[in-house]
C-alpha cells in the first residue's frame, strides 16, 4: 500500500525529560584528560568551543562511538551507550546518532539520493520507502533537482546539505556537527548557515555543534559550552558569555579585551598595579571587559576628559572586517579597532608609540566569582 507520503522511520525522539543526552565524558590519553559533563535537552543545540587541543574532537569521538570512555557515562534517550563501570558499550552503527563532518564524507559512488537513503535502508526501510524518504529530505533541503547527481557534481554547499539530509534522515536522537561550515567559502557559508539554522530549529533531537567560529556558535546554538585543557571553563547562553567572558580565550572569541583585578568602587587595580576606572561600582575581585572599538588611539596624551589613558606601543595590525585591529603593549595589552582612514591619518605602524584611551562608561566590570 502506498499513501503517497514518504515513509517515516517511526523512531521519533522518545521523551527523555529535560535531558535527552546525559553524559559525563571522561577520557585519559597520555597526559591529556577530558572531563566533560554534558547534557542536552530535546530540541536544544549546544555549541562546543575551545582552542586547539582543548578536547573537542575527543568529545565528539566518544559520542559517535569511535573512542571508548575511560570513566563516566554516556546515556542517550534513556539508553546507556557507554558506561565503563557497567561494561556497556554500543558500537557506532547502533547508536541513534547522525554525524555531519566538515568535509561531508559522502559516498562518492552513490547519487545524492542514495547517499541520503543509505541510513534509512540500514534502519530497515525497504528500497522504495528509503528512497521516498530521501527524496523528501532532499526537497526540504532545496536539492530535489540534484537528487541524481554524484557528490563530485555538487558544489560544496550542496554537498554539505546532502550530508545534513543524510544525518537527519534517520531521525537521530543526537545530531553531531563537526565544523560543518568550515570548508565553505564565505558566501556559501552565509547561505548554508541560514539553512542549517532552519533545519536545526526543526530537529526534535539534541544537537551538538563543534566549531571554531564564534559566529556559527552564536547564530546556531542555544547554549555554549567552552572547554580548555579538557575541562569546562564557561557555559551559558550567548548573551551571558558575550557580556561576561571569564577567560582570555572566551574574551578573544567574543572580541573583547579582558582583565582581572581588584575593585574599590569605580577603580579597579590590575595585577601589575595599573588602574582602570569603570562605569560599574564593585568591591573585590572583578573582571573588566571592553570591546576594541571602545579604545581610541591618539598621537599625544589626550587631555581633559575623565578617561583611562596610557602610553602604548603598536605590535601588530590586521584587517578586521571593514576596520583595522591594532594590537598594543604597554601597562596592559589591548586590541583597538580603528578605521583605515584614522590609521592612515595617525600613520599607525608596528613599533610606533601612541596613547590609548577608553571611557569609563564603555567598560564593564563584573564579579570574578561565578554566579
Ligand atoms: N591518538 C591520540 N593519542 C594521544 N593523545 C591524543 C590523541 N589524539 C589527540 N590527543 C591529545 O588529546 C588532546 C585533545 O585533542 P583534540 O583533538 O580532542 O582537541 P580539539 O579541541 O579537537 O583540537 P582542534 O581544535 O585542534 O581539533 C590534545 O592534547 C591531543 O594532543
Amino acid at each position: 500500500m502506498t499513501t503517497g507520503r514518504p515513509a517515516s522511520l517511526g523512531q521519533s525522539v522518545p521523551a527523555a525529560g529535560p535531558r535527552l543526552l546525559d553524559a559525563h565524558l571522561v577520557v585519559d590519553r597520555d597526559s591529556f584528560r577530558l572531563d566533560l559533563p554534558l547534557t542536552i535537552a530535546p530540541g536544544e543545540v549546544v555549541a562546543l568551543l575551545g582552542p586547539n587541543g582543548a578536547g573537542k574532537t575527543t568529545a565528539l569521538r566518544t559520542l559517535a562511538g569511535l573512542l571508548p570512555l575511560s570513566a563516566g557515562h554516556l546515556t542517550l534517550a534513556g539508553r546507556d551507550l557507554d558506561h565503563p563501570v557497567r561494561r556497556t558499550w554500543t558500537p557506532p552503527e547502533r547508536r541513534p546518532i547522525g554525524v555531519v563532518f566538515q568535509d561531508y564524507l559522502l559516498f562518492p559512488h552513490l547519487s545524492a539520493l542514495d547517499n541520503v537513503a543509505f541510513g534509512p535502508r540500514r534502519h530497515g526501510l525497504d528500497r522504495r520507502q528509503a528512497r521516498d524518504l530521501a527524496a523528501d529530505w532532499l526537497t526540504r533541503m532545496g536539492l530535489a533537482e540534484h537528487a541524481r547527481r554524484k557528490p563530485r557534481e555538487l558544489s560544496g554547499g550542496q554537498a554539505q546539505r546532502v550530508a545534513l539530509a543524510r544525518a537527519l534522515a534517520v531521525e537521530p536522537a543526537l545530531l553531531l556537527l563537526d565544523e560543518p561550515l568550515a570548508a565553505l567559502d564565505a558566501r556559501t557559508r552565509l547561505d548554508t548557515r541560514a539553512q542549517l539554522q532552519r533545519h536545526l530549529a526543526a530537529h526534535a533531537g539534541a544537537a551538538l555543534l563543534v566549531t571554531h567560529d564564534p559566529l556559527d556558535a552564536l547564530v546556531l546554538a542555544d547554549r555554549l559550552v567552552v572547554i580548555e585543557h579538557g575541562r569546562v571553563v564557561q557555559e551559558g547562553d550567548a548573551a551571558t558569555i558575550t557580556a561576561r567572558p571569564r577567560t582570555d580565550y572566551v574574551a578573544r572569541l567574543v572580541g573583547l579585551n579582558l582583565y582581572r583585578g581588584y575593585a574599590d568602587g569605580h577603580r579597579v587595580r590590575l595585577g601589575d598595579g595599573f588602574e582602570l576606572t569603570t562605569g560599574d561600582h564593585h568591591e573585590g575581585e572583578v573582571f573588566v571587559a571592553f570591546p576594541p572599538s571602545a579604545v581610541a588611539l591618539h598621537p599625544r596624551r589626550p587631555d581633559g576628559s575623565p578617561r583611562n589613558t596610557w602610553p602604548a606601543t603598536i605590535t601588530g595590525i590586521q584587517q578586521h572586517g571593514d576596520n583595522l585591529r591594532i594590537q598594543l603593549v604597554g601597562p596592559i595589552e589591548v586590541a583597538a579597532d580603528v578605521t583605515p582612514a584614522a590609521a592612515t591619518q595617525l600613520r599607525l605602524a608596528p613599533g610606533q608609540p601612541v596613547w590609548a584611551a577608553v571611557k569609563a562608561a564603555e567598560t564593564r566590570a563584573y564579579p570574578a566569582a561565578p554566579g
